[in-house]
């Protein structure tokens, strides 16, 4: 090796060079330090049940998403699902075959999503995805697509077959919106009760706000924002 590429400065080549086995120690030391990293990293961000990505990084998705929105006037899309009757589930099952249920549930959609797209459970029975760069009607197709294919395919368990449905509720963020993301979050949430309140098993989408708003910046939003709070 020349002087030039070789990992240490004396004068010796590298197989007579005295610092070499401890440079060799250091690099399979931070080779596993950083591995160590990855999977405390992978930890973090994921539900131990399911396997999807949990509520804290869930906020955090949100955030970059609709930061991404602003920066490139692309629509993004929140969708809330949450199961049907999963009391019931657990009630008459047991709740070890609820928690099967869960990751079965969890599974589906899992594959039935694009890989940009982000799966993470919301907390108890309830998910949230995201759709980055999706129009709404690209995600109510998505939505309907995961509600089909749950109705579809129960859960195998013990010899029985346990059918599972899931309410859905989406909304939309759009560059010209005035939400907040606790408000886009809300705003989901409305039309995933509107889904449950119509019967369950069902996909519920809020009207993009769109074209209801002119293009408005930043720190307009943000006047508007604290006006509106000062005014609750
Ligand atoms: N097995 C299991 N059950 C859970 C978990 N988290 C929440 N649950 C259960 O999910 C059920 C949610 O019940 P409810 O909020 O009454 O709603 P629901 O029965 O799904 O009815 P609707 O949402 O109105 O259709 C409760 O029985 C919770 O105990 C979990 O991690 N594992």
């Amino acid at each position: 090796m020349s002087k030039k590429t070789r990992k240490c400065n004396c004068d010796f080549a590298e197989d007579t060079c005295k610092k070499e086995p401890e440079f060799e120690q250091l690099r399979t030391q931070i080779h596993d330090l950083q591995e160590q990293i990855q999977q405390l990293t992978e930890l973090v961000r994921t539900d131990a049940l399911t396997g999807l990505y949990n509520h804290r990084y869930f906020r955090e998705a949100l955030h970059r998403e609709v930061e991404r929105t602003q920066r490139t006037g692309a629509d993004c899309c929140l969708v809330l699902i949450d199961l049907d009757h999963f009391k019931l589930v657990n009630d008459t099952w047991g709740h070890e075959v609820g928690n099967l249920a869960l990751k079965h549930a969890a599974n589906l959609i899992r594959f039935t999503i694009r890989p940009m797209d982000l799966p993470c459970r919301y907390g108890g029975e309830e998910f949230a995805l995201l759709f980055p760069s999706t129009p709404l009607i690209t995600s109510k197709q998505i939505a309907e697509r995961i509600r089909d294919i749950l109705e579809k395919t129960p859960l195998e368990c013990e010899n029985h077959s346990i059918k599972l449905t899931a309410s859905f509720g989406i909304a939309s963020y759009s560059a010209n919106s005035l939400l907040t993301e606790d408000q886009l979050i809300e705003k989901a949430d409305q039309q995933l009760y509107l889904a449950k309140n119509q019967g369950r098993n069902q996909v519920c989408a809020a009207i993009s706000e769109q074209n209801h708003y002119p293009q408005v910046s930043q720190e307009e939003k943000d006047l508007l924002n604290n006006l509106f709070d000062n005014n609750q």
